[in-house]
């Protein structure tokens, strides 16, 4: 069934997870507006309350004020980072406000290993002093001191972090080889909006200027890139023509232009995005992941899906992260074709899936599933959505006004 319609866009998971633990730096109330209602959020703020801080979250408004004046712990517990590998960017926020931090280590994940040996690094280079012991990062430092830090590779989370912390150490801090996705920049603006002094978010060059305080202020979140795209995949995927409204059309270059590779008709008005892909089939596309500006690691399995059913056959080269296939054997149980060689993965579209008992292992993989059971013949039925919770706000709500069948069991 081709979908048709509009599509609000909510705020980004990557932005609000960064820009919550940046609370922790300020000393007033900080007020976050566009927050979307997710698992992630829900947990996030549990870590925010378990330190202490004050927070009131309006899910109707989309809003979470967070009062860090009242915290007296330092500990993030195994029991929340566990399920959410966002909570160590408490460590910076932590370290530069209250001299200490103990955050447990994250661990693994379904899409690989994901060491935290660039954040630990990056915050000795401010003078922290770091030792793991019991599963535990324990962080120390009187004040941070400004410093130089040269990533040998891109990470989002590790430039976050110590873009938090340079905030408040003293002198200036330098970051080479910085992250430049547009979360970085949403989480930079609500900083300077908290009185930090940051120049070069965006690109990959970070200077900051420490500053003795941050007060309190307000920020609203960006529009969700990764939710963007997989609304659009889903337009493409179905024959459809969807507007997704709210959104950033700045942050989706690499993704629109391979929508458009894949025979789309795509036009961006202002926030708005329109995919049309009416009575045409797609056409496989080939894809690398890449670190911002190139294409985003969270949209692949995606276009995974998009060339299970397209025309042609298109490879997918995964360079973040070393486990990123986990959705391959799923969508095989569907009737895709696909081979995968290391990194990379080929897939021949085929005319048709057929529906099947699937289970999602990460949250982008329960994204490519639902995207290919909304084409399968037959019903598919995902088990494990809980993975679908962290990171997209009403998922089956939103595909329904659009025109799908699609129901939540259980
Ligand atoms: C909450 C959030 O924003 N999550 C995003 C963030 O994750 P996250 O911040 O965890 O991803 P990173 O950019 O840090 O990871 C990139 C690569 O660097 C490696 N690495 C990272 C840190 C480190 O200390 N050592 C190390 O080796 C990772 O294992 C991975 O292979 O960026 C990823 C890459 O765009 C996205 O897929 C995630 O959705
Ligand atoms: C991998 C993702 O998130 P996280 O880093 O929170 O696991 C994602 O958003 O696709």
């Amino acid at each position: 069934m081709p979908l048709q319609g509009e599509v609000r866009i909510s705020g980004a998971k990557n932005a609000v997870l960064p820009i919550l633990c940046a609370t922790l730096l300020a000393d007033g109330p900080v007020s976050i507006g566009n927050v979307p209602h997710l698992h992630d959020v829900v947990t996030t703020i549990k870590l925010l309350t378990g330190l202490g801080a004050t927070v009131t979250h309006d899910v109707e408004a989309c809003r979470v004020a967070v009062d860090p004046r009242t915290v007296q712990s330092h500990v993030a517990p195994y029991e929340l980072v566990r399920t959410m590998r966002a909570s160590v960017l408490v460590l910076g926020p932590l370290l530069a406000r209250h001299g200490a931090a103990e955050v447990s280590l994250p661990g693994g994940c379904a899409i690989g290993s994901r060491p935290v040996d660039l954040h630990i690094a990056a915050l000795e280079a401010l003078g922290a002093e770091i030792v793991v012991e019991h599963g535990f990062i324990k962080a120390r430092a009187d004040r941070l001191r400004g410093g130089r830090v040269a990533f040998d590779m891109v990470s989002v989370g590790a430039t976050e972090n110590v873009l938090m912390a340079a905030t408040l150490a003293e002198g200036t801090t330098v970051v080479e080889n910085a992250a430049r996705e547009p979360e970085i920049v949403d989480l930079a603006d609500c900083l300077v909006a908290m009185g930090a002094d940051i120049e070069g978010a965006g690109t990959s060059r970070i200077v900051v200027n420490g500053v003795d305080r941050l007060h309190g202020g307000a920020h609203e979140v960006i529009a969700d890139r990764i939710e963007t795209g997989t609304f659009l995949v889903a337009a493409a995927m179905t024959g459809g023509r969807v507007v997704a409204t709210h959104a950033r059309p700045d942050t989706l270059r690499a993704v629109l232009a391979k929508l458009a590779e894949s025979g789309a008709g795509v036009d961006v008005d202002g926030d708005r995005i329109t995919v049309d892909m009416r009575g045409r089939r797609p056409r496989a596309v080939d894809i690398t992941t890449e670190p911002h500006p190139g294409f985003p690691t969270d949209m692949q399995a995606q276009f995974m899906a998009l060339n299970c059913i397209a025309e042609g056959s298109g490879a997918i080269d995964e360079r973040i992260f070393e486990n990123r296939f986990m959705h391959v054997n799923e969508l095989l149980r569907l009737g895709a074709q696909i081979e995968i060689d290391g990194h990379r993965a080929v897939v021949t579209g085929v005319e048709r899936l057929t529906g099947a008992p699937v289970m999602a292992t990460d949250l982008r993989a329960s994204a490519s599933l639902i995207l290919a059971g909304l084409v399968a013949e037959g019903e598919t039925v995902i088990d494990r959505i809980y993975h679908l919770d962290r990171g997209y706000e009403h998922i089956e709500q939103k595909l329904s006004l659009l025109g799908a069948s699609i129901r939540r069991i259980g």
